[in-house]
C-alpha cells in the first residue's frame, strides 16, 4: 500500500522550480512506495497583484491580514492560475494531476483562525475530507490542492499554504515536506548563518521568541509542529530548487532542517 506524502510548494520558489522537480513527483506517483499530494502557496504573486491593484497588504507572524477585497485576490491567484500551473506542469512531466481547492467538494471545514483576531478572513482547516484525496489518487493523478476553504455556509477563508498542508499531512497520517527557497532553518552563531538540521519543540519556540525565526518561516514553523501533534509522521523544510531534496529527505538522508516534537534536535551544520 503506498504511503502518503504531502509536499508543501512554497510561493517563495513556485515559479523558479526546476523541471527536475516535477519529474521527481512523476516518478513518486508511479511508485508502489508513495503516493504524492501537493499543497501550494503563492504569497509572493498574491501580494504583486494586490500591488498593482493599489491595495495596500500586511501581515501579522506572518499571515496576510485578509479583507473581502483582499480575499476575491487570493482565491484568484491560488485556485486560479497557480493551482492550474502547477497540474499542467506535472502533467508535462509525466503525472496525471487533479487540481482543487478546500472549498471544492467541502474538502475543508474551516472556521476563523481567532475569534476576534485583526487579521479578517483567515481560516484553520478543522476537518479534511480524506476521501476526496483518496478517490483521486486511487484514479492515478496526483490532488493538487489550493489553501481556500469554506464553512458550509457561505464564507470563504484565506488559509495559510503551511497551515493547510500541515492539516491535509495530519488526516492522511503522511510525511510532510515543505519545498521553500532556503536550504533550512538558520541560525546565526559566532556571526555565521548556519542551518539546524534538527529542531525541537522548545527550540523552535524560542527561536520564534528569540527572532531568529520570522515572517514566512514562522507559520511553516508552527505548521510543523501541529502536524507532529496531529498524525504527522515525519516534517522536514527543504530547499526546492534541488531537485533531489526531495527524495533526500523521503530516504531519511540529512538534508534541510527536520523538526521532532521530542528531544533530539538543534544540530547546526
Ligand atoms: N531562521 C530562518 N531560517 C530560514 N528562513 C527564514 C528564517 N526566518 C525567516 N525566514 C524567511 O522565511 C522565508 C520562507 O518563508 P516563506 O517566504 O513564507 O516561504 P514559502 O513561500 O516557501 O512558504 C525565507 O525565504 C526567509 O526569508
Ligand atoms: C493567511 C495567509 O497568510 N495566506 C497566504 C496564502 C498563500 C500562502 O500561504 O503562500 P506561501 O506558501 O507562498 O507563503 C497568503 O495570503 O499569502
Amino acid at each position: 500500500m503506498k504511503k502518503y506524502v504531502v509536499i508543501k510548494c512554497g510561493g517563495s520558489v513556485l515559479d523558479r522550480l526546476p523541471a527536475g522537480f516535477y519529474e521527481t513527483i512523476a516518478d513518486l506517483q508511479h511508485t508502489e512506495e508513495w503516493q504524492p499530494v501537493i499543497v501550494h502557496g503563492g504569497g509572493p504573486l498574491i501580494s504583486e497583484l494586490l500591488e498593482k491593484q493599489g491595495v495596500p497588504t500586511t501581515f501579522t507572524d506572518g499571515m496576510r491580514v485578509t479583507s473581502e477585497g483582499v480575499l476575491e485576490v487570493v482565491e484568484m491567484v491560488l485556485s486560479g492560475s497557480v493551482n492550474k500551473k502547477l497540474v499542467s506542469s506535472l502533467q508535462k512531466a509525466g503525472a496525471n494531476a487533479f487540481g482543487f481547492s478546500g472549498v471544492d467538494g467541502c474538502l475543508f471545514t474551516t472556521e476563523p483562525m481567532y475569534k476576534e483576531s485583526a487579521l479578517g478572513l483567515v481560516g484553520k482547516v478543522t476537518k479534511v475530507k480524506t476521501a476526496l484525496i483518496d478517490l483521486i489518487a486511487s484514479e492515478g493523478m496526483v490532488p493538487v490542492i489550493s489553501p481556500v476553504g469554506g464553512d458550509g455556509e457561505g464564507t470563504t477563508y484565506n488559509i495559510n499554504g503551511d497551515v493547510a498542508a500541515a492539516a491535509v499531512a495530519g488526516a492522511l497520517n503522511a510525511e510532510l515536506c515543505f519545498i521553500s527557497d532556503i536550504a533550512g532553518i538558520y541560525i546565526e552563531e559566532n556571526g555565521q548563518k548556519k542551518t539546524v538540521h534538527k529542531m525541537t519543540q522548545t527550540e523552535a519556540e524560542s527561536f520564534i521568541q528569540d527572532k531568529w525565526i520570522t515572517g514566512g518561516m514562522i507559520p511553516k514553523v508552527r505548521s510543523a509542529l501541529d502536524g507532529l501533534s496531529s498524525g504527522v509522521t515525519r516534517v522536514g523544510i527543504v530547499n526546492g530548487m534541488n531537485a533531489s531534496s526531495l527524495p533526500d529527505f523521503l530516504q531519511g538522508k540529512e538534508i534541510g532542517t527536520k523538526i521532532t516534537a521530542d528531544k533530539e534536535g538543534y544540530r547546526v551544520g
